[in-house]
């Protein structure tokens, strides 16, 4: 690795560590997703989006059509994992985690996470999940991803990271990040966010705690991509347990 990879790394981790977890915890609570503005540079950005096509760094490729889960591509990377790829996942798990197990508390789960993320993927490999789940997101014009919950085993993080890794309406247009927020009983709201290039975006996987009269209930929530209308739109996601397959 060169020099200044290792202090563009660094540069981004700080970026993390200094971040106000106040504030980003308040916003998981409230909507169920968080912003972190700026946190890799157009050159890292650039750097993920050239590795898509270097084979050897991936375990799997998927063509969403097929699937019907939209219109693009997606690859799963293998491990061992592009460093800033593993550091991030490391580094910022730690500050999710007490978001994480707030919620189970609340809905009253089983369960808490571990502290550490080498700790909660021991966990994962317990239940037979091994495979690495960050993955490479890529849509042409007209591609879009299917509202759906990133979930690949028994044992699941509740949350999970986005970084969009082109800048829209330069690279691409369209292609918003959707949630859709399933209150019980009632008509589904919609969320809808269009982060910059190199912003990382930190949203659940399935559900949040909503307070009500009488305590806390579950509101299940789903994510998708709006079609991108003009250009290519690739994105970097980050999920922190493994998967089976
Ligand atoms: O392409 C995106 O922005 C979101 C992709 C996605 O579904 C994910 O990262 O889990
Ligand atoms: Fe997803």
């Amino acid at each position: 690795m060169q020099p200044s990879e290792l202090t563009q790394i660094q540069t981004v981790i700080d970026k993390i560590q200094t971040a106000d977890w106040g504030d980003i915890t308040e916003q998981m609570h409230q909507q169920g997703f968080a912003l972190i503005e700026q946190v890799l540079s157009t050159e890292l950005c650039e750097m993920l989006q050239q590795t898509y096509s270097q084979t050897e760094l991936y375990r799997k490729t998927v063509e969403m059509q097929r699937y019907r889960f939209g219109q693009g591509e997606y690859k799963y990377f293998t491990y061992p994992l592009p460093n800033l790829v593993e550091r991030i996942r490391h580094e910022i798990y730690p500050y999710l985690v007490p978001i994480a197990n707030a919620w189970f508390r609340v809905l009253k789960l089983e369960g808490s996470f571990p502290s550490s993320h080498p700790e909660f993927l021991q966990q994962c490999h317990q239940q037979g999940q091994t495979l690495a789940t960050p993955l490479i997101l890529k849509y042409g014009q007209g591609g879009f991803n299917t509202l759906h919950q990133d979930l690949y085993g028994e044992v699941y993080f509740p949350i999970q990271l986005v970084i969009v890794l082109g800048q829209p309406n330069v690279d691409f247009s369209g292609g918003e990040l959707v949630f859709t927020q399933q209150t019980p009983r009632a008509q589904s709201k919609a969320m809808v966010m269009q982060p910059q290039q190199g912003d990382l975006l930190i949203f659940t996987t399935q559900f949040k705690p909503e307070k009500g009269s009488q305590g806390y209930y579950r509101v299940n929530i789903k994510h998708g991509v709006s079609p991108i209308h003009r250009g290519e739109r690739y994105s970097l996601g980050i999920i922190f347990h493994d998967a089976v397959s």
